[in-house]
């Protein structure tokens, strides 16, 4: 920039001083040809410096820090400042005087659930920031608009994987039934509480007694019309089959855990699929297994102990 200088630079005057202790170089042979070299470089614009620390020290250039003698032989260490901007005009990027980026993001469920931001923690009006939005004034994200699917294309098998839309109470099962009249799952357990001294365990004590259960002295051969007169009512005893064979279950009905009213609508006729119906886990035969009092035979059969037979 300085035309003095430059012209200092290409031509250098000669020393006058030629002690050795000068630090000027000396003129010579040596000089002589950097010269010609100097003048024929500057002649394609390229310039070749040679420099002394003391040329260095004499000068106040601000170009790049240069070494500098004066500090007992160690170089200072150059000191640069963030503060000024040496990016090119291509680098520039404006968001360097902005302030950092908001967090959580202004559009955060983060930032929706926890309210406005105090006052503290605001950034001040005047600086500049990142463009934001209210999140009270932020409108919903679009939700992208879906056609139906064609039946029978791969679209309708998928899982839609979108937002679930609001749907209201369903009115039909996925079957297709109207909930109304869907079959829903079996009763909650009806158990009812029992009175004292009835508890299975009572149950399974009287049951290994030698009380007789079964109210009849030998096995029967049991009609259906014999099976229906033993109903529990009007002081009968309560008689029930199952596979073929015939119970009293009289005695068991305080004790049965789903009360008395259910295990009598058993009573006098096969129970086999009421019972399984509710509980085809329990063991009939070996709750009842001392309360046997026959088997069922033919309507045209007499009831007779089929011992009686054997014999
Ligand atoms: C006649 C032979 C029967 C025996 C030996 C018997 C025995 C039992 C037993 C041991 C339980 C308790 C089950 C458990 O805790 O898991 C029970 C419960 C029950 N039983 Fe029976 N039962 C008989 C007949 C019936 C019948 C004919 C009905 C209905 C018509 C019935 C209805 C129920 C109900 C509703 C419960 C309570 C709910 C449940 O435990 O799941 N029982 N019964």
């Amino acid at each position: 920039r300085d035309p003095a200088r430059w012209n200092r630079y290409l031509h250098p005057a000669p020393a006058t001083d030629a002690s050795p202790s000068s630090k000027s170089p000396s003129p010579g042979p040596a000089d002589d040809n950097k010269e010609e070299l100097d003048g024929r470089i500057s002649s394609v614009g390229i310039v070749i410096e040679e420099r002394t620390p003391d040329v260095e020290a004499s000068e106040s250039r601000d170009s790049t820090p240069k070494a500098n003698a004066t500090t007992n032989g160690i170089p200072p260490i150059p000191s640069f400042s963030l503060e000024s901007d040496t990016a090119s005009d291509d680098d520039y990027d404006d968001t360097d005087t902005m302030a950092p980026p908001v967090f959580p993001a202004p559009n955060s469920a983060q930032r929706a659930s926890a309210g406005p931001i105090p006052a503290r923690f605001r950034l001040p009006s005047s600086a500049p920031r990142a463009p934001t939005t209210s999140p009270q004034l932020m409108a919903p994200p679009p939700v992208p608009m879906r056609r139906p699917p064609v039946p029978g294309t791969a679209a309708s098998l998928r899982v839609p994987n979108g937002p679930i839309p609001n749907r209201a109470a369903p009115t039909q099962s996925s079957l297709g039934v109207p909930l109304s009249t869907a079959v829903r799952a079996p009763n909650p357990r009806k158990k009812v509480t029992l009175e004292p001294g009835h508890s299975p365990l009572d149950w399974a004590a009287l049951k290994r007694s030698s009380a007789n259960l079964s109210g009849v002295s030998s096995l029967q051969r049991v009609t259906p019309s014999q099976l229906k007169q033993h109903n529990g009512r009007k002081g009968k005893p309560a008689w029930s089959a199952y596979q073929g064979k015939v119970y009293n279950v009289t005695p068991y009905v305080p004790f049965h855990p789903g009360g008395e009213g259910e295990i009598r609508r058993a009573a006098g006729k096969d129970g086999e699929k009421l019972f399984n119906e509710v509980h085809p886990w329990v063991n009939w035969d070996n709750m009842l297994e001392s309360c046997i009092v026959g088997i069922m035979v033919g309507e045209a059969e007499t009831l007779k102990s089929p011992l009686d037979e054997v014999d």
